[in-house]
This record gives C-alpha cells, structure tokens and sequence, in this order.
C-alpha cells in the first residue's frame, strides 16, 4: 500500500495562462492506493458527493491507464472540487506518484507530469500540465510543450474560496479568441517580472507579474464581488491579486506580515456580496510527498 499527500495549487497565476503554476502549502489531497485486479475507486473529504467514483470519469482513471497499474484507490479530498485550486489534479498528481511507486514504473517527476494532465483531460477536455505540474514537483513551475521547469519560490499568499462553484470547462468557454499585440506584448513583460520574481523570492516582482489584460477580466465576471475582493486584498497590503485557475478561487500574493489583514479583507469583500467564503493563509509550497509506503 502507498499513500502520497499531493497539494492544492494555482494555475495560470494571472500573466501565466496554461503555462504558470504554483504549489500551495494547504489544503491537500490525500491518495491511497493498493494493488488489485480491477480499479475501484472511493472518494472522501470535501465535495466528495460531486466526485464520480467511475474510473472512467474520475481524473485518476486515466492514470491508472496509463501506468497499466489497476488498484484499489481511495480519494480523501482536500481540496474543494470546481474551485480553481487544482481539485481534480491534486487527485490525478497524487495517484500518478503512488501508482509509479507501487507498481515500480520508474517514472521521474517530470515523466509523471503529462501522464497525470491526461486525468485533467477527462474533466476539463483538454490534458493541461499546469495543475498537475507544481502538485508533482511542488514550488512555483513553467509548462511548455517541450516540458515543465520548476524553481522554489518562499512567498506567501492568500487564497479565498467563495462558496459558489465555476467548473474550468465552464470557464474556458469565456477565454478570449485572440489578443492583440498590445497585450501580448504586456502580458510577455508581466510574465517575465513575474517569473524573476518566484527565482529572486520577490512578493513585489510576484504581484506585478500577475497582471493580465486577456484572461483574467472575463474570468472575474463570473465571481460576484470579485472587484471588491481584488481592492480590499490591495488596501490591506496585498502586492498582486488574479484568478486562480479557472476560479472561483481569488488569489492574492503578499509579504508575511500582511497575510492575516489580507485575508479579513477579501472575506469582508465577499461578505459585503452576500458570498460566505473561507481564506487559506498559505504559501508556495512542496510537491506530492509519501506518507506511507
Ligand atoms: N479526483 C477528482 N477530484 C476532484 N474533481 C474530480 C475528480 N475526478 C473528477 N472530478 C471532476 O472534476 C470537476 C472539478 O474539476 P475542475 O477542474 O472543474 O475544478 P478544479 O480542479 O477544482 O479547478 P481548477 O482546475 O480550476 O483549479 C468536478 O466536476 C469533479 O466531478
Ligand atoms: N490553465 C487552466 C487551469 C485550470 O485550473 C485554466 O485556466 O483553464
């Protein structure tokens, strides 16, 4: 038997669609996963009644698939599902790592990483790495097509949870067709800061980079209160706010001292929507880790 705790992340982290992505100290999924000779699959924890224990429609299927390693697997759920904190890839990143162990595939971190967006494939239709990608390797990473980079990064941040629902299929029907190269140009100047920013552990450089002019405005519609949530983070302190994932999840990056006033602000911003909500008070943090094996 092996168990692997595989963390909530954000994606996209404003300037980074489809491309950035970060590990989140808290909240996780914990996997668990035994041999056998047909997958079961058992689901648990938070929003587990809206989780689909049929192999083909839960996002660990499709890795078990792919690693040929059938098995008695059970979900405890951390992280809400439809929250744009990683849900359904949390789930996928911890079973590819404990399917890989137990079934000894041999697989690296990064080899595990397209493997488990195939599970991310079956929820959203389309295998993106960048949830998957920092819930494997942790801190704060870049997804191309060529592979996934990763880098520690020590930067605290704020997660606010709206109690609504905003699935990514959802809000990837909402993604601009095109940008023009204005916004490219400011977008590639953003991401940049952003990037230099997680490797110089800048909060600063952080919040500056997650501006973004294409995506994230057409997101924000469909999060009541979401302007209000965005100025409330950036009186109390906050030095960037976006998105998470697909949302609903709002995100704010910080410097430490600031976190907790931070945090009251966004949920008083929701609040003040009629919106209950919770407030992780996080940080960039490490990637799936063994708890038994
Ligand atoms: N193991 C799983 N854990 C969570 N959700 C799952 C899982 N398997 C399938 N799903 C389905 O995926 C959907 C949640 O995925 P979705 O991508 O919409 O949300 P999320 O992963 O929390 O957000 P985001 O991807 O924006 O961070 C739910 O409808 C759920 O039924
Ligand atoms: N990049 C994906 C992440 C989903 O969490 C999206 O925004 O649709």
């Amino acid at each position: 038997m092996v168990t692997v705790r595989a963390p909530a992340t954000s994606a996209n982290l404003g300037s980074g669609f489809d491309v950035f992505g970060a590990a989140l100290s808290r909240p996780a999924d914990v996997v668990t996963v035994e041999k056998a000779a047909e997958t079961t699959i058992e689901v648990t924890g938070v929003g587990a009644q809206y989780i689909p224990e049929d192999p083909e429609k839960n996002t660990v299927g499709a890795v078990v698939e792919a690693l040929d390693a059938p098995a008695r697997i059970h979900i405890d759920k951390g992280v809400r599902p439809a929250s744009g904190l990683g849900s359904s890839a949390a789930s996928a990143a911890g079973a590819a790592v404990a399917l890989n162990r137990l079934y000894d595939r041999g697989r690296s971190r990064e080899e595990l990483v397209p493997i488990a967006a195939e599970g991310e494939a079956v929820v959203s239709g389309v295998a993106h790495a960048d949830n998957v990608a920092p819930s494997i390797l942790g801190g704060f990473t870049v997804t191309t097509a060529d592979g996934t980079r990763s880098v520690d990064a020590a930067i605290p941040l704020v997660v606010c949870l709206p109690d609504v629902a905003v699935s990514t299929r959802d809000a990837r029907r909402v993604v601009p067709e095109s940008a023009s190269m204005e916004e490219l140009v400011e977008t590639v100047g953003n991401a940049a800061t952003l990037a230099i920013g997680m490797c110089r552990s800048d909060p600063d450089l952080v919040g500056l980079g997650m501006s973004d002019p294409v995506v994230t405005p057409e997101r924000a519609r469909l999060i009541t209160g979401y302007d209000e949530v965005r100025g409330r983070a950036f009186d109390a302190g906050a030095t960037g706010v976006t998105v998470s994932g697909a949302g609903p999840a709002v995100i704010a990056a910080c410097r430490e001292r600031d976190r907790r006033d931070v945090a009251a602000g966004m949920l008083d911003a929701f609040a003040g929507a009629g919106i209950e909500a919770r407030a992780y008070q996080t940080r960039i943090g490490r990637g799936a880790t063994f708890l038994a094996d």
